[in-house]
């Protein structure tokens, strides 16, 4: 007991000293922390009124839509360490917590897939790592505001886990860069530091990898991962040092045919596979052209039948290429109309999936990212009257056609190039439906993009741009049911802005009369 002597009574006023200088340095650390925490939210108020005056103008940038999505996921998870030590701070977020069922949280798959869209938009568009850092694009919106080095290590870690080391490397640069001239710190030099070597590694620079790595040691001499790395990376190029020197004489391919690969044949498929991938990306950039022999036969016309309807009421018609003959509706569709068909379709939209034509499951796939959902010709008289509209245009029978499919793209959203047709090993495909193959596509565009999003095919060196209330048409088959290889086409990834389209996958059956078949491959 301290109450029976003054002199312990006087070493309680130390005690109390020391309680004082406890709740004063708390109050202090709640202060700033609570600073803290005002200066985040006030910022994220600022952003998020601007946002939501205009949320589809604001998510049109995908930077925004980046941001907003690592606000939600990374930077709230930091609040959240910072609220939940007290118990006023945990009470708050239970509160949080118990909303769960009417609040949408991404999580860290949401964040990974906003960062893959953001690389695939950099890859198909040219787009300069700097540039889209200070928020750029292609000169059009820019963004609310430039990338830190938190944000651009955020997008290096992402990729880093996709294992795209070539990613990791252009955005952990980039991080570096940036971090190098923050005043206030978001990130530390040496985390950059750690991945940037190790996926300089990966992509083949050992030299750099272990510069790299000797630079993190500096900075962290005990770091246990590094000091392994370096070892790993000096002897690497010794051993490379070696082979150079003559005294092991095999060649990469010769020892790659040892190991049991075979080099050429693999090197064609991805030949194959690389040609096509850059005839898309190029029509996707705006960067093809019809050839003069093909342009000069092009033509553009009002189209008064084959229905009595298009007597009375002729379709603006644009033919953007013979042999597949792709043509374009223009003004098919009204603004009311495709309002309509969106508040219709939205609420049953569901993630797109694709036919696995070996196990005949409906999967998604990172091949094709976008929300879709079908309405019935019984859904409503606009989808009633848009069937008999293609019927009209096309004079074919919309009996044995799919439900109209309606699509919304989002940032990144595509479509990598596809056969609307089922080809021979997908014969299967539509049997069930014993309508035949998909013989000609119908494709509305319902929005205008502001740019990217554009159909392309590859083949043909053709890119069609999104036009509000245009459709393109071509016919999937030849005459004689044989699949039209040159009609393979895809969605370009939405760069800015937002895409809707609907598709009307028209079928064989009940054509016979309308579209005669042929024995002979070519003649229509
Ligand atoms: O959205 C587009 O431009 C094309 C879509 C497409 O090819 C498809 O859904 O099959
Ligand atoms: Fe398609």
């Amino acid at each position: 007991e301290v109450y029976t002597a003054m002199t312990d009574i006087g070493r309680l006023l130390t005690t109390e000293g020391e309680m004082i200088r406890a709740v004063e340095n708390y109050i202090i650390a709640q202060e700033s922390k609570l600073e803290k925490l005002r200066r985040d939210v006030y910022e994220m108020e600022r952003v998020h009124d601007e946002a939501a005056r205009s949320p589809e103008a604001f998510l049109g940038n995908p930077i925004n839509t980046f941001l907003l999505v690592k606000r939600l996921t990374v930077d709230w998870t930091d609040l959240q360490n910072i609220m939940t030590d007290d118990s006023m701070g945990k009470a708050m977020l239970n509160n949080l917590t118990s909303m769960a069922d009417f609040l949408h949280w991404p999580d860290e798959e949401d964040l990974n897939g906003v960062a893959v869209a953001l690389m695939r938009l950099q890859d198909t568009y040219n787009l300069d790592t700097s540039q889209l850092a200070r928020g750029h694009i292609y000169g059009k919106r820019q963004a609310y505001r430039e990338l830190t080095a938190a944000d651009c290590f955020e997008l290096g870690r992402q990729s880093y886990n996709g294992g795209d080391h070539y990613h990791t490397m252009l955005w952990m640069n980039e991080a570096l860069k940036r971090q190098e001239m923050e005043s206030n710190k978001t990130v530390d030099h040496a985390d950059i530091l750690e991945y940037l070597a190790f996926s300089t590694y990966m992509q083949g620079n050992v030299r750099q990898a272990l510069k790299l790595t000797n630079e993190l040691l500096v900075e962290r001499p005990n770091h246990q991962r590094a000091q392994g790395n370096k070892v790993y990376y000096e002897e690497t190029l010794q051993a490379q040092l070696a082979k150079k020197r003559g005294e092991d004489g095999a060649t990469m391919d010769e020892e790659a045919v040892e190991k049991g690969y075979t080099v050429t044949e693999n090197a064609e498929v991805a030949s194959d596979w690389q040609r096509e991938r850059r005839a898309y990306e190029r029509l996707c950039r705006g960067e093809g052209s019809v050839p003069n022999s093909i342009s000069k036969k092009l033509d553009c016309f009002y189209k008064h039948g084959p229905s009595d309807f298009l007597r009375i009421s002729p379709v603006k018609t644009e033919v953007v290429h013979i042999d597949p003959t792709v043509s374009i509706y223009y003004d098919i569709l009204s603004d009311k109309e495709i309002a309509v068909i969106k508040e219709l379709a939205t609420p049953m939209f569901k993630r797109a999936t694709v036919q696995n034509y070996k196990t005949g499951e409906l999967e998604t796939a990172s091949y094709r990212i976008s929300k879709s959902s079908w309405l019935k010709h019984g859904d409503h008289k606009v989808v009633a009257g848009v069937n008999h509209r293609i019927e009209s245009i096309t004079g074919l029978t919309m009996d044995t056609a799919e439900e109209l499919q309606v699509a919304n793209y989002g940032i990144g959203g595509h479509y990598e190039p596809h056969f609307d047709y089922a080809r021979r090993e997908e014969k299967d495909a539509f049997k069930s439906l014993g309508t035949g193959n998909r013989i000609a596509t119908f494709l509305f565009y319902m929005s205008d993009v502001e740019a990217g999003g554009a159909t392309v095919f590859p083949y043909i060196n053709l890119s069609l741009w999104p036009k509000k209330g245009a459709a393109a048409f071509w016919y999937n088959l030849h005459p004689s049911g044989e699949g039209d290889t040159l009609t393979r086409h895809a969605a370009c990834p939405v760069l800015v802005g937002t895409k809707w389209v609907s598709n009307k996958w028209i079928h064989e059956r009940g054509q016979e009369f309308r579209r005669p078949c042929t024995l002979d491959y070519n003649t229509l």
